[in-house]
């Protein structure tokens, strides 16, 4: 039986002995022919998790002093946003669209499409149907630093969310002036996000009848900058708050005939808070910021541990890293990273978290490679596979290459790394790219075999599509997108694909089974299942793992099952 990793500190660091670059298999070139990536819409909400997993995570919340032009204040705007913003495999740079004024001047305020009219995403304030048409050109005029800007960007992407987009995807599409003003619309979004059952719940509780959509964003983004949550306390002066959002209201004509409601409504819940907040705690839906389906399901699912699983889900991610065990120790790392003033604690093997979240390109050898944001819990893959020097190696689902990369850290093996969607591979590579190894890149569905040469392989890591319910820390809008049937049509792709790629394994090879959810048909269910069908023999693994924020132990929810072949 093997050993299993653990997420606590070990005392004997992996070897930093290995020169980078030393992956074998190196055809590094995306096959043409994959499936085109889907795009947002209904299509993204039902889309299998891309796992986003492993992005710089969000700022701690830090109470700003009032600004008295409503600017959003300069820790908001320079510290990583409360979003996971862009991957470090997505790019390299902060995402900033055609910059037309990168002056803190008077600027275009945001603009952006339209929401689909299928409304296939969230549930609008008092359950009546989205109007399908904003006007998706106009740029109102306001100060790109200024909040007013930040919550009318801000309310464009949560529009969209609730016509079913994605949210990095939506946030992709509103126009930014700079990196400030995108840090500052992604925060107030991710806020937004994580407490719209909340703020929903309060529209309804004091509008007389349902906002216009936008109006219903605006309000949205602007009522969780009110409070204290299980982020931290409110961010901003609620007076300021209630000043930008009328004024974001009036800079904008679908929502300029709202700015009194909006004004009269954003006072009235600061002159009655504690009723009305006890009035609409008392539905589950506002009290935990989920669907009520799914909460329903972790009830289900984990009957002594719902709360902390929902609660954990609510909190902000922290930026945990990977240390290259190619390049440097662990211990090595955490002096480079105390003389770079960056305080952090080791809480895995090579997992090491920061006290506070800080842009990727200012961590030491980031750029270089010698480390890569990835979350413990997910660092544990590469472990449970066990490769050897010499093996072949399947990663299939491999996109963006976090695990990619880790395995080929660990070992000096053939890799193939296969995913579904050409677009996602490209990431792989770049990936790879930064931390100097290769791997043969294969763009094909894992549950057919056209791309496979016949040669069996020694090590497989499914790390499959799945509900991706065990990263909505760092994906907020996830619960808000899935419908509660997804798991069980997941689990149906899943289980062709584990069944074909068990056909791949050497006799004594072994299978990892991997998932983001936190639902047990997509997981443990399933995991039965396969063993049943394929006869596998289950080796020890995780199994569940809860997501948890603390000093001691910090992952994602995710699930382990490890599988070998008979001889
Ligand atoms: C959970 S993510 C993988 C995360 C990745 N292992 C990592 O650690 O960075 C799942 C991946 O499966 C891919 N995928 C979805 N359906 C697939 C299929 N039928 N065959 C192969 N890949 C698929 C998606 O494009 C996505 O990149």
């Amino acid at each position: 039986m093997s050993k299993r990793p653990t997420l606590s500190l070990k005392s004997k660091p992996a070897p930093a002995t290995k020169k980078a670059g030393a992956g074998m298999g190196s055809r590094p070139a995306v096959p043409p022919g994959g499936r085109p990536r889907s795009e947002a819409g209904k299509a993204a909400a039902n889309k299998p998790a891309s796992k986003p997993a492993d992005k710089p995570a969000d700022k701690p919340a830090v109470k700003p002093a009032l600004q008295p032009a409503g600017k959003v204040p300069a820790a908001a705007q320079t510290a990583a946003p409360s979003a996971p913003a862009p991957s470090p495999w997505e790019t390299a740079a902060p995402r900033v669209h055609k910059a037309r004024n990168t002056s803190s001047g008077p600027s275009k305020a945001p603009s952006f499409a339209p929401p689909r009219s299928d409304s296939g995403g969230l549930r609008a304030s008092h359950h009546r149907d989205l109007k399908p048409r904003v006007q998706t050109e106009f740029q109102a005029e306001l100060k790109s630093d200024s909040l007013a800007f930040a919550l009318l960007g801000a309310a464009a992407a949560v529009l969209q969310v609730r016509g079913g987009m994605a949210l990095p995807q939506a946030l992709a599409g509103v126009n930014a002036p700079s990196p400030q003003a995108r840090g500052a619309i992604q925060d107030i979004a991710y806020r937004a996000m994580r407490q719209l059952g909340r703020s929903d719940a309060l529209v309804a509780e004091m509008a007389p009848k349902a906002p216009d959509p936008l109006v219903a964003g605006l309000l949205a983004c602007a009522l969780p900058l009110m409070q204290a949550s299980d982020e931290g306390p409110a961010p901003y002066e609620a007076f300021t708050v209630v000043d930008q959002a009328v004024t974001a209201a009036g800079a904008h004509p679908d929502t300029a005939r709202a700015k009194g409601m909006v004004n009269a409504l954003l006072r009235r819940f600061l002159r009655e808070r504690e009723t009305l907040l006890a009035a609409v705690l008392a539905q589950p839906v506002a009290r935990w910021n989920y669907p009520q389906w799914w909460i329903d399901a972790a009830i289900t699912a984990f009957p002594t541990q719902w709360e902390a699983v929902l609660t954990a889900g609510n909190q902000a991610p922290p930026l945990t890293l990977r240390v290259n065990a190619r390049r440097v120790t662990v211990e090595d790392y955490l002096v480079r990273l105390a003389e770079a003033g960056i305080g952090a604690r080791r809480i895995g093997e090579q997992a090491v978290r920061l006290d506070k979240p800080v842009g990727v390109h200012l961590i030491p050898g980031f750029d270089e490679g010698d480390v890569s944001v990835q979350d413990a819990g997910a660092q544990l893959a590469a472990q449970l596979l066990d490769v050897q020097d010499g093996m072949r190696v399947l990663d299939a689902c491999a996109a963006p290459g976090g695990k990619t990369g880790h395995i080929l850290e660990l070992a000096d093996v053939a890799l193939t790394a296969l995913d579904a969607d050409p677009q996602r591979l490209t990431r792989v590579r770049e990936n790879l790219e930064r931390l100097g190894l290769s791997a043969e890149l294969q763009a094909a569905q894992a549950q057919g075999r056209e791309w496979w040469d016949g040669e069996p392989f020694d090590r497989i890591l499914a790390d499959v599509p799945c509900t991706a319910s065990g990263i909505v820390r760092r994906h907020p809008d996830i619960r808000w997108l899935r419908r509660k049937g997804d798991a069980l049509q997941l689990a149906t792709l899943s289980g062709q694909i584990l069944d074909n790629l068990w056909q791949m394994l050497r006799p004594n090879g072994k299978l990892l089974f991997v998932t983001c959810s936190l639902w047990p048909q997509e997981s443990e269910a399933q995991a039965a299942a396969f063993a049943v069908r394929n006869r596998a023999t289950r080796i020890d693994a995780p199994g569940q793992l809860l997501p948890v924020g603390g000093a001691e132990q910090d992952h994602d929810g995710l699930f382990y099952a490890l599988f070998q072949k008979d001889a």
